[in-house]
């Protein structure tokens, strides 16, 4: 048996209720994580109550950036395992989301874990983040867009800024004082199209561990020559 209480804590912190489904689906996900993960590489977290923390609360705290009853989409760059789209989704499962990832393994992985868990209206895409941006079916449709520990920021704005509506906004999950690089990145962000509107600092709920969280806004369109081909993003990042 499974002892939710440090994730139905943190939840409420976020103002999140979690339904007898949605708690099913949290233990099924990291069962099932957990079971593949014996034979890929998918998570170096693999404690329930750490991964109830690092992984499930952590995905959930853009909730603190971002108010998910304006958003209808989202696309998570670089989901890797599925985070942080997969709590997101089950949390908020009115909400279209599709996740992408450059290692077709993580991706059949995640595409078996929303058929475990009776999860409609979520697609994973095989495949790199400045490619599928300049699909028209993926480029400029999300409200919202959100990226956990996949590059610096200014080569992630180029991956990310570019699937966002204007309107919408793209939230970078980052660690530590993130004041430099988001300086760093601020023109790169602007030529795309963004501006960054806060960055939050706190402690993931019931936790020491610090999360920041980069919130940007698309206020213009991204020029049509961006994302750059593929790879040149992060060998030469926009300055
Ligand atoms: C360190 S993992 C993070 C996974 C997940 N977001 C998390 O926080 O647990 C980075 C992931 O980004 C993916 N990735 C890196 N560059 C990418 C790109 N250009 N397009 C798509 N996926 C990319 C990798 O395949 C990897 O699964």
């Amino acid at each position: 048996m499974y002892n939710l209480e440090i994730l139905e804590k943190g939840c409420e912190e976020l103002g999140i209720t979690l339904n007898d489904t949605q708690k099913h689906q949290f233990i099924r996900f990291y069962e099932y994580l957990i079971e593949k993960n014996k034979v890929m590489n998918l998570t170096g977290i693999t404690e329930f109550d750490e991964v109830l923390v690092k992984h499930f609360l952590d995905s959930l705290c853009c909730v603190k950036a971002v108010d998910m009853s304006q958003v209808k989409t989202v696309m998570d760059i670089g989901t890797g395992a599925g985070f942080p789209g997969v709590p997101l989704k089950i949390t908020f499962p009115e909400v279209e989301a599709c996740l992408l990832d450059s290692l077709n393994k993580r991706v059949k992985f995640l595409e078996e874990t929303f058929e475990l868990l009776g999860l409609n209206g979520i697609s994973a895409i095989h495949g790199r983040a400045e490619e599928y941006a300049k699909n028209k079916s993926y480029r400029e449709k999300y409200d919202l867009c959100v990226s956990r520990a996949v590059s610096g920021l200014a080569t992630l704005s180029e991956y990310c800024l570019p699937y966002v509506k204007v309107g919408g906004v793209f939230v970078s999950y980052k660690s530590g004082s993130v004041k430099e690089e988001a300086e760093a990145a601020e023109k790169a962000i602007k030529i795309l199209g963004g501006k960054i509107r806060d960055i939050r600092y706190f402690d993931l709920p019931g936790s020491e561990i610090s999360r920041s969280l980069v919130i940007i806004e698309k206020v213009k369109n991204t020029p049509g020559k961006y994302p750059r081909k593929a790879g040149t993003p992060l060998r030469e990042p926009l300055a």
